[in-house]
């Protein structure tokens, strides 16, 4: 009993920080609140500030991509119980993140500028939508299943687990990565669009554009013609309109 206890109480430490960064990115990304976000304050040069950013991007990518794969989980699952590994995750890309926001340098040459004030509230109101459409396709896949607690809570209970089945609901019917869309909204949606925010823009974009085959490689392998069809009859971000 200890030990389920144990994972579910890691579950929803894990679970908390992942609520804390998501708000902290918020403000972040969007250079609004608080004093520290992805455009200020500047402090190194330039070629420092891109190397190091650059690294930051792809040590998340490493930590985010590597972890989720079958053969790594296979490993780690030999010395944590298998309710605890989607928490582990979630704990490390929590990490990865939390060093992100205090490594980060910003660079504040202005790319490009919206000055009007019509086309700046549509830009907000696209990142504000971009975060909603994150959050909401985490629901519709189960959110508390990618969040590692409703595994933890099945092992508290002593129940089994059953891993998620390959679903279409709602937006997923039209395309096969609302999320990824939400981000691409979050990251590119900017009314001023800096050197660092250019750059952790087009890092991230690369990132999950990396990461999506690995991801579908996986997909295939467990839901199989399934997901073939699924991936012949249904786009990767934009609807089919007919
Ligand atoms: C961060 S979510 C991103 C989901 C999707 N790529 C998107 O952009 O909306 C990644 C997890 O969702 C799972 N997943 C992706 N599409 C799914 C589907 N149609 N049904 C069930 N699980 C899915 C993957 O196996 C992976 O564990």
């Amino acid at each position: 009993m200890g030990k389920r206890v144990l994972v579910f109480a890691f579950g929803c430490i894990a679970y908390t920080m992942f609520l804390g960064v998501f708000l902290y990115s918020i403000a972040f990304i969007g250079d609004l609140w608080i004093p520290r976000t992805i455009d200020a304050p500047a402090q190194w040069g330039t070629a420092g500030a891109i190397i190091v950013n650059l690294l930051l991007i792809a040590a998340f990518g490493i930590q985010h991509s590597g972890m989720a794969r079958p053969a790594f989980k296979r490993w780690l699952t030999q010395y944590i119980p298998k309710a605890a590994e989607r928490s582990l995750y979630v704990f490390s890309t929590n990490l990865a993140m939390i060093v992100l926001f205090l490594v980060w340098q910003p660079l504040p040459l202005v790319i490009w500028q919206v000055t009007s004030l019509p086309a700046q509230a549509t830009l907000y109101t696209l990142y504000g939508l971009g975060w909603a459409l994150v959050f909401v396709s985490t629901c519709l896949i189960s959110h508390f299943d990618l969040f590692g607690l409703r595994q933890a809570w099945f092992y508290l209970r002593g129940a089994d687990y059953h891993p998620l089945q390959f679903q279409t609901p709602l937006l997923y019917r039209y395309i096969r990565h609302p999320l990824y869309v939400g981000w691409f909204m979050v990251f590119w949606m900017a009314p001023t669009m800096t050197l660092g925010h250019l750059l952790f823009a087009l890092g991230t974009t690369a990132y999950i554009l990396m990461a999506i085959p690995l991801e579908e490689r996986d997909l295939i392998a467990v839901h199989g013609d399934d997901y073939k069809q699924y991936r012949r009859d249904v786009r990767m971000f934009i609807p089919k309109l007919f």
